[in-house]
């Protein structure tokens, strides 16, 4: 039988540092927390807020070089990046917070963004689908059917 190496399927989730300005503090927790249930609802995963600094996925908001060899560029261009599952930086997610990060209207989608990014830290990459959340390029989604029949096999053949 082939034996998948299945990852984890239960992570910890950890945000750090300083938040965007953009939302208010409690807005951007509801708005990650629904970014990864995206994924939850989708797999087997489990997504549990930690406070320790070695949690599976840190999250945080930063502008330009930050400490990894990915500085941010300003507004637009990239938007936020995340490393794939692993140790240390594994899974870590970075927003750019030169960005404007909304819950809706003009600016980036925060959930949408993350929905992405955590779908690398999970260990997906991009889709040629443009109906995918993978897709490359930041499309306005309707938060409805977030994920694509695409995704959701990506995400089981995974975990
Ligand atoms: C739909 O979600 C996203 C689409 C495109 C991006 S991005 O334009 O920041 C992309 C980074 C990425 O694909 O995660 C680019 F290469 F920088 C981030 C989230
Ligand atoms: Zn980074
Ligand atoms: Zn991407």
């Amino acid at each position: 039988k082939k034996n998948k190496d299945r990852q984890l399927s239960s992570k910890a989730v950890t945000i750090i540092g300083r938040y965007t300005r953009d939302l208010p503090r409690n807005t951007v927790d509801a708005l990650i927390e629904s970014a990864f249930s995206v994924w939850a609802r989708a797999s087997s995963l489990t997504f549990v807020r930690s406070h320790t600094l070695n949690a599976d996925i840190m999250v945080e908001f930063v502008t330009n070089e930050h400490g990894d060899f990915y500085p941010f560029d300003g507004p637009r261009g990239t938007l936020a990046h995340a490393f794939g599952p692993g140790q240390g930086i594994g899974g870590d997610t970075h927003f750019d917070d030169d960005e404007h990060w909304t819950a809706g209207g003009t600016g980036f989608n925060l959930f949408v963004v993350a929905a992405h990014e955590f779908g690398h830290a999970l260990g997906l990459k991009h889709s040629r689908n443009r109906e995918s959340l993978m897709y490359p390029t930041y499309i306005s989604f309707s938060s409805a059917n977030l994920l694509s029949m695409e995704d959701v096999a990506n995400i089981n053949a995974l975990y």
